[in-house]
């Protein structure tokens, strides 16, 4: 094993390896913090600078080898110097992005080979139908870990992580982690980002899954055209074995027809035209009763969650695990799913308001959530949101629009303001607001919440959509501890003032 972990075994491809060494390495990773004494460091060019800039800190930590990324515009005397005065050996390795989960695949033994990897992606619904997977192939009695937005490992004993889908070489140090804990299916979401900066090219996906494909993170990929082929490289990759496509959705359509698409695919949607078709989902006290053709045949099956994104959410999750399961067992499993933490989560309190808390941080996501939430309303609808600050600001007046739309009465607030003025940032929302509906603003989250709850009577519904599960505010530099399921919870019990 040591071989193969040497740098002669890993860069051999891209070196002459007879300059190589044949020690085993301590360890690898592509962030100079985490390198290890006796480690390699992977540099590679990123959107902000470049690993090189980092290298003083890999050489203090002990880095025994340095592969790193050449660019057009990369400046590395400074870099070479110090590695030559530090006795560390430097590799280029043109594109070590790309290349960089296949070496760690490498480097831990191929761990990915013996899992069973379904991948999800999509604009919103990666975090509940990756869930929903990993929670039903538990009950199906198969060992599945989940990875993405909530934290990495066996459903319900998650370790958090600052990223939806990690780092090319952290996925496969985890995968080999997984593949030693007995873990034998990952579901795993799959960011735009991800796809777009080559995270997962060296994941061997068996299967695909398609959410459905909005508007997010034009910041980062600049044009909605550039934000829906990162998602469509998730479908084009060589030995996938099945497709899950919501065709109701445009991207899902075209890939569907897609010409010599790799797969089996497997769709799902409203329409009439799908393998797995939604006919109906109705509102029922515990959650949804759905009723469903599967192949032809119609079922009903109940869904303890709500919104009717939700019962799209649980086709995909139905489509990806009806792999050689009857469908009757598969749908047994399916009606006994949880609500993910801060996905349309209810919170009900005798003589209060329902309140739910979702993580609706699109328009898309909003509107479907307002939506969702209305059949279960009697009274008065009130939303309580944010935008988050140095994101997407062309999302900000769609979802004023989208809120003083479908709610009664919205209360805008801060999500996450980070450097941007959280009065510019409500300012921006508020112009897309419409003069009908009542529109208040309080900046301090937990105050505009319990000014929502104070103002609704039972039978009205408050969402308080954006943070979902998220436990801090960040507001400039500073991050505070909050969290709108604990605001909730205290305020609905009378335990905060
Ligand atoms: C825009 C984006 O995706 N950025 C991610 C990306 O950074 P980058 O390419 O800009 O890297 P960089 O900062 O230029 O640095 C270049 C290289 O130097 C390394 N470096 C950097 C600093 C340092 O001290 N030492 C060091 O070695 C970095 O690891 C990187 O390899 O690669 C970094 C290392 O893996 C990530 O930490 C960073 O996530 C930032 C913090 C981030 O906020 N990402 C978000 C937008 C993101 O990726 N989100 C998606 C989900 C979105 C959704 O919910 O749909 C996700 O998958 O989490
Ligand atoms: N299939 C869907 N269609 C539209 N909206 C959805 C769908 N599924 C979930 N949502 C909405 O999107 C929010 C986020 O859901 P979820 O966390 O599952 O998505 P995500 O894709 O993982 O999001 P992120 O990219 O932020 O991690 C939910 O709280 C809900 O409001
Ligand atoms: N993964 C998304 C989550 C956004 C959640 C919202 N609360 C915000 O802070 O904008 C992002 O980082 O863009
Ligand atoms: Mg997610």
């Amino acid at each position: 094993m040591s071989g193969a972990r040497s740098a002669k075994a890993l860069l051999a491809p891209w070196v002459d390896s007879a300059g190589l060494d044949e020690t085993a390495l301590a360890g690898l990773t592509m962030t100079s913090g985490e390198v290890v004494n006796g480690g390699l460091f992977m540099a590679v060019a990123g959107s902000v600078g470049h690993g090189l800039d980092y290298v003083d800190e890999a050489i203090a930590k002990g880095a025994a080898l340095i592969a790193w990324e050449p660019t057009d515009d990369l400046e590395t005397t400074q870099a070479i110097r110090q590695c030559e005065a530090a006795g560390v050996s430097m590799v280029a390795v043109p594109e070590l992005a790309r290349h960089a989960g296949a070496i760690a695949a490498r480097y831990y033994d191929e761990p990915a080979a013996s899992l069973h990897i379904i991948g999800v992606t999509g604009t919103d619904g990666k975090t509940s139908v990756a869930h929903g997977i990993a929670t039903v192939l538990e009950t199906l009695g198969v060992p599945a870990a989940l990875m993405g937005t909530l934290g990495w490992g066996r459903v319900g004993q998650l370790t958090t992580d600052s990223l939806t889908t990690a780092d090319a070489v952290t996925l496969q140090r985890r995968f080999a982690m997984l593949r030693e804990a007995g873990v034998r299916a990952v579901a795993m979401e799959v960011s735009s980002h991800a796809l777009a900066q080559h995270r997962v090219d060296a994941v061997p996906f068996d299967t695909a899954v398609l959410t459905h494909v909005g508007r997010d993170h034009l910041d980062y990929h600049g044009s909605v055209a550039a934000y829906r082929a990162a998602k469509r490289r998730l479908f084009t990759r060589p030995g996938l074995r099945r497709q899950i496509l919501n065709i109701d959705d445009d991207l899902g359509a075209e890939l569907a027809t897609a010409a010599d698409a790799p797969g089996d695919r497997l769709t799902y949607g409203r329409t009439e035209a799908a393998d797995l078709q939604l006919l109906s989902a109705e509102p029922r006290p515990s959650g949804l009763m759905l009723t469903l053709r599967i192949h032809g045949l119609c079922r009903t099956s109940e869904l303890g969650l709500i919104g009717p994104f939700n019962a799209m959410n649980a086709l995909a999750t139905l489509g990806a695990v009806l792999d050689g399961q009857p469908a009757e067992t598969a749908l047994e499993a399916l009606a006994r799913l949880q609500p993910v933490p801060g996905r349309m989560e209810r919170f009900i309190a005798p003589g209060r308001p329902l309140v739910v808390v979702d993580y609706a941080h699109t328009p898309g996501a909003l509107e479907a959530a307002l939506q969702g939430v209305r059949p279960h309303t009697r009274g008065r609808l009130i939303c309580v949101f944010g935008c988050g600050g140095d994101r997407d600001r062309g999302k900000r007046a769609l979802m004023g629009d989208i809120a003083s739309r479908l709610a009664d009465e919205v209360r805008l607030t801060n999500d996450n303001p980070r450097g941007e003025s959280p009065d510019a940032i409500i300012a921006e929302i508020q112009a897309g607001c419409r003069s009908g509906t009542p529109c208040q603003v309080e900046k301090d989250r937990h105050t505009a919440i319990q000014q929502a709850i104070e103002a609704a009577k039972p039978g009205d519904t408050v969402l308080v959509a954006g943070k979902g599960h998220e436990e801090t505010q960040v507001i400039g530099q500073r991050v505070s501890r909050f969290s709108d399921r604990e605001s909730v919870g205290a305020l609905l019990t009378g335990e905060a003032g």
